[in-house]
């Protein structure tokens, strides 16, 4: 059987937007049952994708607005983000916007592996986000796109399905061997 490979992954976006939900039905099968704001919380799941096992390490950050400063922590060694807004706050995909340009300005890149991410879409009643909003934005930026409900833990699984083969697809070849240790910045 191939090796495992490891996989970190951050999770980002505004105050609110579901992050922890979606991270601890992903993890826990099971949502907060009240909210609190997150801090940061990082979570361990193994599991298997496409005949690969792969051991998933999810960061639930704190919630973020358009002037938060994009922390050192979280622009290195981040394998993908998986970026949340929720479709009934417009301003929370105004966030996801500013959110966007600094990591990908942190990282000097033009892209990385992304996941936009559109969560309670269970709130058909109060959408203010069209899924065809969020579909033209992730074509844009070239990544992928799911709308979910973490609470009724909907396409939840997908999420994380979708993050996994956008770091694929970034990585040509094999895995650089994972080493212990510092890293010299
Ligand atoms: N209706 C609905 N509510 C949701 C959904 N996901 C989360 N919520 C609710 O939204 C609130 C915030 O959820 P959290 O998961 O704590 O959000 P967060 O983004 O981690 O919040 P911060 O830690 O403050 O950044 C809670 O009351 C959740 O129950 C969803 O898919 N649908």
């Amino acid at each position: 059987m191939a090796p495992q490979k490891h996989r970190k992954i951050c999770v980002m976006g505004s105050r609110a937007v579901g992050k922890s939900t979606i991270t601890m039905q992903f993890v826990e099968s099971h949502c907060p049952d009240s909210y609190h704001p997150t801090i940061e919380n990082t979570y361990q799941k193994i599991i298997r994708h496409q005949g690969q096992e792969y051991s998933v390490e999810i960061i639930d950050t704190a919630g973020q607005d358009e002037y938060s400063i994009l922390q050192k922590q979280y622009s290195i060694g981040i394998h993908g983000y998986i970026l949340v807004y929720s479709v009934t706050s417009v301003s929370s995909l105004e966030v996801i916007k500013v959110l966007n340009d600094k990591i990908l300005s942190s990282l000097g890149a033009e892209t990385i592996p992304r996941v936009l991410v559109g969560n309670k879409s269970d709130l058909d009643n109060e959408r203010n986000i069209s899924r065809d909003q969020g579909t033209q934005l992730a074509n844009e930026w070239e990544c992928a796109f799911v709308e979910c409900s973490g609470k009724n833990n909907e396409n939840v699984e997908e999420v994380f399905k979708q993050i996994l083969n956008e770091v694929n697809k970034g990585l040509t070849g094999p895995d650089p061997p994972q080493k212990e240790g510092c890293i010299l910045m």
